[in-house]
């Protein structure tokens, strides 16, 4: 590189690009907080709704905040037919994530309230999707292991509501709280990708469901959400603990990414491993059924050999994908949990990026060739 040559960013890695005061990053001491609150304090004191409302509201709810905020969030719930009937159609081929992604864009299409960008017009359509990607997402569950859809219970809190429309029972409370840690875990890192897209999108002064869509697709690659699908994929492919080392060797000969692993800004272990793992292990001690024993026997052998080889820590991705699978959810689904947990957090930044916006618009160093002369008459 010469002197005259700007220093290039790939990927910004270590860019920093705007102030947030939704969460941080603490990369010394492996930690998380939303809005100034321990990721794990939440996690075990809170619900997900009182959460969503933190990071929207920059405090948490006094209890008749909370009560206005889950009353608002269960009527909102229903999708209305023409949607409904419309996502029904998608192929049957399509990933729950490109249907989620429709759903989205046809949800904003649909939406008749006009769109001034306000803060106040951007909290009710971020409040919409947050109660009715849920009943997209169970639908289209249901859809794939051909039955019907079920209607969601207003009666239920967000998590047991899910359950109940996707399997038309409750789980024990130990799988829901597991859920619901998860929801919380996820909701909400800062600068990721997918979030970093959706402040692009809002910084062209384009709407909230352009930006979410967008996100939705940032989210779905494997490299970032989609790695919790990845991780499931994996360990079928591993098949027994026993092989759990060999394969890793070989993988990493093959200079194969292990999904689950790794961290952007991590490098000494995702701060929220250790709750999940931990709630994970929990469903596992709870099913007490060989086939999972040996599962989770094998989860664990690629995380002692990933650390052995590579000194690669797990992210948030690995005990998630396990978690999912044990609370019954098929594999292609991991992915859009993830999405509705999420949803809190992209939409708390799209409202953040509107009130000190300034479009989002870098430089490449060019590389291709230099100016010629077009060939022919
Ligand atoms: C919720 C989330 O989105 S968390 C992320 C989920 N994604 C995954 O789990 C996918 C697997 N992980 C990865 O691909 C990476 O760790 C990423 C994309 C998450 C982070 O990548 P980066 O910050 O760009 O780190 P980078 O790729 O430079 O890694 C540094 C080194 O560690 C290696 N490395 C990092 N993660 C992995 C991994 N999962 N498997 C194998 N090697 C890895 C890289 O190959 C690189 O080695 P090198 O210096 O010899 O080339
Ligand atoms: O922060 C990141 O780069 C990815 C991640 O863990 C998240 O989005 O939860």
């Amino acid at each position: 590189m010469t002197a005259t040559t700007p220093e290039i960013h790939r990927g910004l890695s270590g860019v920093v690009v705007d102030t947030t005061a939704i969460s941080t990053v603490i990369q010394e001491t492996n930690s998380l907080t939303y809005r100034g609150y321990p990721v794990q304090e939440l996690a075990a004191r809170r619900t997900f709704e009182e959460v969503a409302y933190l990071l929207w509201h920059g405090e948490l709810p006094g209890p008749a905040e909370l009560s206005a905020f889950e009353a608002a969030e269960r009527a909102l719930r229903p999708l209305d037919r023409t949607t409904a009937e419309f996502l029904a159609r998608l192929p049957e081929t399509c990933h729950p994530m490109d249907v989620l992604r429709t759903a989205v864009s046809l949800l904003g299409a649909e939406d008749p309230a006009e769109d001034d960008g306000s803060a106040a017009a951007n909290r009710a359509k971020s409040l919409a999707l947050f109660a009715r990607l849920p009943v997209v997402v169970a639908a289209d569950h249901r859809r794939r292991h051909g039955r019907a859809p079920i209607r969601p219970d207003a009666s239920l809190g967000y998590a047991e509501n899910f359950f109940h429309m996707c399997f038309g029972a409750l789980p024990d409370p130990e799988v829901v709280r597991c859920f619901e840690i998860s929801l919380i875990l996820y909701a909400e890192h800062s600068f990721n990708a997918s979030t970093f897209t959706a402040r692009v999108v809002t910084s062209t002064l384009s709407d909230l469901y352009s930006a979410v869509t967008a996100a939705v697709g940032a989210l779905k690659g494997s490299l970032h959400g989609g790695a919790n699908e990845a991780v499931m994929h994996m360990l079928e492919e591993i098949g027994e603990p026993g092989r759990a080392a060999r394969w890793l060797d070989d993988a990493l000969a093959e200079k194969r990414k292990i999904m689950g692993f790794g961290h952007r800004v991590y490098k000494s272990g995702d701060s929220r491993v250790p709750l999940m793992q931990e709630a994970t292990d929990r469903l596992v001690a709870r099913a007490a059924d060989p086939g999972v024993t040996r599962l989770a026997a094998l989860h664990a052998a690629l995380r002692r050999a990933m650390a052995t080889r590579r000194g690669i820590h797990p992210n948030l991705d690995y005990p998630a994908g396990l978690a999912y699978h044990l609370m019954g959810f098929d594999t292609p689904t991991f992915t859009p949990l993830f999405v509705m947990s999420r949803i809190t957090g992209w939409t708390a930044h799209i409202t953040e990026q509107l009130e000190h916006n300034a479009l989002i618009r870098p430089l490449g160093v060019y590389i291709g060739p230099g100016q010629r002369a077009l060939p022919g008459p």
